[in-house]
């Protein structure tokens, strides 16, 4: 068990625990039932076929969030109609706000543009970009939340980049104080306490912007997401609630930002590690959209390499491994054997990208994988790194989109090259909380 908690890999040591002893296995941690589900074939089965029984989160089992959420969860944490509702009216809302449009595209395009120029005035300077990216990405959900962007400087962004980091650092199901809760009170500085804090900072932040925006709230001109807040307070009889309303903003604003940023990481250290690779996206990129033009989403249709790419570093980092917990509410049973109600459910998303029923050699990053005979992208069933069934995520488009143009647009216009020659660029993450993370590494942008 200290190996579990401890651990700076949280899903590496539980990839472990499957050669050891199976596909489904359970554990209990101090006072948590966990079961860990393993391979394409179990996760599915589990968060699809059961996906009914299954797509409930432990927020009355978990420490963390009983403390987080005495009252309703938002919508990453909620459950049963609270989520229902609120999960239907933030689908609707992103779209409102341009999700899959062109503006979000052209928002996307302006961040890309900034960074470009960041990148641009580090010359041949080894960086590190996890400093950068974050702000990139969070700067397009800010548009559609605060209807604004953030200079890459201000101190108050940055305060709110640093708290998004130290949550998804921290808050894990299989922290200490969430299988031991007395220990909270024991070492009121502990981790998991930073992690709640962290949010607690965020959601301040966010009840301070609706404030500042309540004098120009106007009803026959919804803006952002915060006038989506001020236009429920007006409807008190609504399915949603303020509170529920309040923290799924702050759902979004901490799931739409790490996620992608990381993904982003790991491609550049992809990239430098396999230079052959960087070079054929490269080539792909400026015999189909040339050096000049800014690249579109469209673009997609007709660079199969560059799509293979991507997919193929999603699949081999898999940046959420563990996903985020589900419970389930009844019993659940998976070839024979029963997860009994009430048990936590990791589904490790990392072994169904390594499932060899799968794919050939998962270990190897090849992405000619999701290329068929003729060149042409093909999407591919295991591919789960949005995870599946009914809790996939809602930020899926938006981030593809994101990743599509900052990828290709870095690629277009520079040579990503190591920090240094001698860089092993070690390829395995870092994972204490939900993202697993690539070690800090440096790279050169060196304009074309
Ligand atoms: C590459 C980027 C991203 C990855 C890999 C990713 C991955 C995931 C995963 C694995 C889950 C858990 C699903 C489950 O419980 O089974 C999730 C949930 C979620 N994601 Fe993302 N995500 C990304 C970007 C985003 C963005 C940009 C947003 C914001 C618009 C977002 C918002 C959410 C929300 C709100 C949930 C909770 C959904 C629910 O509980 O119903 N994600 N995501």
């Amino acid at each position: 068990m200290p190996s579990i908690i401890g651990t700076k890999n949280a899903s590496e040591t539980f990839l472990q625990m499957q050669k050891k002893y199976g596909d489904l296995v359970y554990l209990k941690l101090g006072i948590l039932p966990i079961v860990l589900v393993y391979g394409y074939k179990n996760v599915h089965q589990v968060l699809v076929d059961n996906g009914n029984k299954t797509k409930f989160r432990p927020r009355h089992i978990l420490h963390f969030l009983k403390t987080l959420f005495p009252g309703k969860t938002g919508l990453i944490h909620s459950n049963g109609q609270e989520w229902v509702d609120i999960r239907r009216f933030t689908m609707v809302a992103l779209k409102d706000f341009g999700v899959g449009k062109q503006s979000i595209e052209e928002k996307i395009q302006d961040e890309v543009g900034l960074l470009m120029e960041l990148f641009s005035k580090q010359g041949k300077k080894p960086t590190d970009c996890s400093k950068m990216f974050p702000k990139a990405t969070s700067n397009i959900i800010s548009s559609i939340i605060f209807g604004s962007r953030f200079d890459f400087d201000d101190p108050e962004f940055n305060n709110l980049l640093g708290n998004i980091a130290t949550l998804f650092k921290y808050a894990a199901a299989f922290r200490l104080e969430n299988c031991f809760p007395i220990l909270d009170k024991v070492n009121p500085f502990n981790k998991s306490k930073l992690a709640v804090e962290g949010r607690r900072e965020i959601q301040k932040y966010i009840a301070t912007r609706i404030e500042s925006v309540r004098c120009s709230f106007d009803a026959n001109n919804i803006r952002h997401f915060l006038d989506v807040y001020l236009e429920q307070e007006e409807k008190p009889d609504s399915k949603i609630s303020d509170e529920s309303l309040f923290i799924t903003i702050a759902d979004l604003y901490i799931a739409g930002t790490d996620t992608t940023s990381v993904t982003l990481q790991w491609s550049m250290l992809y990239m430098i590690k396999y230079p052959d690779v960087q070079k054929k996206c490269r080539n792909q990129i400026l015999e189909v959209i040339g050096e000049d033009r800014q690249p579109v989403v469209k673009d997609k249709d007709n660079i199969p390499y560059v799509m293979a790419t991507l997919q193929e570093v999603q699949r081999i980092s898999t940046i959420a491994p563990l996903s985020v917990p589900h419970v389930a509410i009844e019993d659940v049973e998976i070839d024979g054997k029963i997860i009994p109600r009430d048990t936590i459910i990791i589904p490790h998303l990392m072994s169904v990208h390594l499932d060899p029923t799968v794919w050939d050699k998962p270990e190897e990053f090849r992405p000619e994988r999701f290329l068929d005979k003729d060149g042409h992208f093909v999407k591919k069933e295991g591919f789960s790194a949005f995870s599946m069934g009914p809790r996939l995520c809602p930020g899926k488009q938006l981030a593809e989109s994101e990743l599509l143009l900052f990828f290709v647009s870095i690629i277009q216009r520079f040579n990503l090259t190591k920090g240094d020659d001698n860089d092993q660029l070690p390829m395995t993450g870092i994972q204490t909380g939900t993202t697993n993370q690539p070690q800090p590494f440096k790279i050169c942008f060196i304009p074309r």
